[in-house]
């Protein structure tokens, strides 16, 4: 097996070590979470008792494949627990999320968490945030103006292509890949982002993450201390 994706796989396994009979547990998006559903999955077929939500249409489907129950939020009072993927991870374990565009059920999902375990390869940890280009989910309506906005917070943004077609999110809107560099005041940015007019939401997730599970190419894995 290829080492990156070794690594990814050890993380999401060592997470799913977190997941309890009971829990409401939110199931992320991309690569490395593959691994933690392929896991929640074996898990379930051999008895673990979970409820699960998704945070995109690509993990649900992976969820019912595996058979893991899905709950709809209506009725859930919260989430104990999501494991998920990141872009990019900084020190104070700030993250950079949505390269697979799922930033924004991923956020909602993530804010309502009592736990939010990120699991990444080495490669994804930081010093400083803004080498990956930031996705911000935004509508479709007035695009060239919000991008306007977006450049004027010191980025180049570059829509988000699927082949010869704008990529298109779960929610039907638009992603911008905004090309900082790097980012000295992530929380401050997050704030200035969602306050443009057009900007759905944006993938800085500040504060967020309450275990971060880091794994190598031998397959052994490390959490991070603060
Ligand atoms: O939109 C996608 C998500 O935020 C992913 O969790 C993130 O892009 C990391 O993906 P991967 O594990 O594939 O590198």
């Amino acid at each position: 097996m290829d080492k990156i994706v070794m690594a990814k796989r050890a993380a999401s396994e060592k997470a799913a070590q977190y997941v309890r009979d009971g829990m409401v547990v939110g199931l992320g998006t991309g690569s490395t979470a593959y691994w933690a559903i392929q896991k929640l999955g074996e898990m379930t077929k051999n008895g673990l008792q979970i409820k699960a939500v998704a945070t995109s249409n690509q993990s649900e489907a992976l969820a019912k494949e595996l058979q893991i129950p899905l709950i709809a939020f209506t009725d859930i009072d919260g989430i104990d627990v999501t494991i998920d993927g990141a872009d990019e991870v900084d020190d104070e374990w700030n993250l950079i999320k949505g390269g697979g565009g799922a930033l924004l059920r991923e956020k909602i999902i993530a804010s309502a968490s009592k736990e939010l375990i990120v699991v990444a390869d080495e490669g994804k940890k930081v010093e400083q945030l803004g080498k990956f280009h930031l996705p911000v989910e935004i509508v479709q309506f007035g695009y060239e103006l919000t991008l306007r906005k977006l450049a004027s917070y010191g980025c180049i943004p570059h829509l988000r292509m699927s082949g010869e077609k704008r990529f298109i999110t779960d929610n039907g809107n638009f992603i911008v890949d905004c090309e900082f560099g790097r980012i000295e005041q992530p929380s401050e940015l997050h704030v200035a982002l969602n306050m443009i007019p057009g900007v759905v939401e944006n993938g800085l997730f500040i504060h967020l993450a309450t275990k971060v599970i880091v794994g190598f190419g031998d397959g052994s894995v490390r959490e991070l201390g603060r």
